[in-house]
């Protein structure tokens, strides 16, 4: 398997204070990663990094090869980035958005059309296309920003809660699109939703104060016949007592 993704001892401070605390791990082509952790565990932070948002002050990693501090740009041509919340621009329409998107892209005329119009569709935003996007619901701004981070089909998925928002069936659509994916990228998703590992993930990493607490498949983690919330628990209170 070819890893896509390499984090080698990712680490960023605010202060004094470690959030993101000696990260390694890899992700190959294939995998889709389930970054599980408590309320301020690090997990956006990693993901931040991992997009270009932000620098670390220690460590590093690449993405298809490409060193996010070296070679940011070429970094984040390989990758699509959903980012926690909603698109920034609230007062353009989604199609006007993604259209923006894909000129920062590279994109032009025929080819920015459809790839515009090739997102819209995967995300299911074809009948909201001309509407603003402060007036859609919160899930429709989470496809919004999901049809931003496919729009030049990157090998790399950085998925900051793609379900957050969504109501079960629209749940259900995003997960059936990452499995369809899944096979040609490396995905990292994170949730708060433990039944989202076993539904789509290959493999759980869980991360409580900025470390790494465990790397094993779903089926690993529960081996010894406990559910994934007892183990969640038992991993993440354990390290804060
Ligand atoms: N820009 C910042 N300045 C100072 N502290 C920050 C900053 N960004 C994040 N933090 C802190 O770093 C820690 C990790 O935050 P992060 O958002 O990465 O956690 P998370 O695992 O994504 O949490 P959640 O599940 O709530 O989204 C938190 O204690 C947070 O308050």
């Amino acid at each position: 398997m070819t890893a896509l993704i390499e984090i080698e001892g990712l680490t960023r401070k605010f202060g004094s204070f470690t959030a993101v605390d000696d990260v390694t791990f890899s992700v190959a082509r294939g995998e889709v990663v389930g970054f599980l952790g408590p309320n301020g565990a690090g997990k956006s932070t990693t993901m931040r990094m991992l997009a270009g948002f932000m620098l670390p002050s220690a460590g590093t990693a690449r993405i298809c090869g490409q060193d996010i501090v070296e070679k940011p740009i070429a970094a984040k041509r390989e990758l699509g980035f959903l980012p926690e919340g909603a698109p920034t621009y609230p007062e353009m329409s989604v199609i006007d958005f993604l259209s923006f998107c894909a000129r920062i892209r590279g994109f032009r005329g025929s080819e920015m059309d459809d790839r515009v119009a090739i997102a819209m569709s995967r995300t299911q935003l074809d009948g909201v296309r001309l509407q603003p996007i402060e007036t859609l619901s919160k899930g429709f701004k989470r496809r919004v920003g999901l049809a931003q981070a496919l729009l030049h089909s990157p090998p790399v998925l950085v998925l900051d809660e793609p379900t957050d928002g969504l109501d079960p069936n629209q749940k259900h659509e995003v997960r059936e699109l990452i499995r369809e994916m899944a096979p040609e990228k490396a995905i990292i998703i994170s949730t708060h939703i433990l039944e989202e590992v076993a539904a789509v993930c290959t493999r759980a990493i869980i991360i409580a104060r900025g470390r790494v607490l465990a790397d094993a498949t779903p089926a690993e983690l529960v081996r010894d016949g406990r559910s994934m919330d007892d183990v969640f628990r038992a991993l993440t209170l354990g390290e804060a007592a």
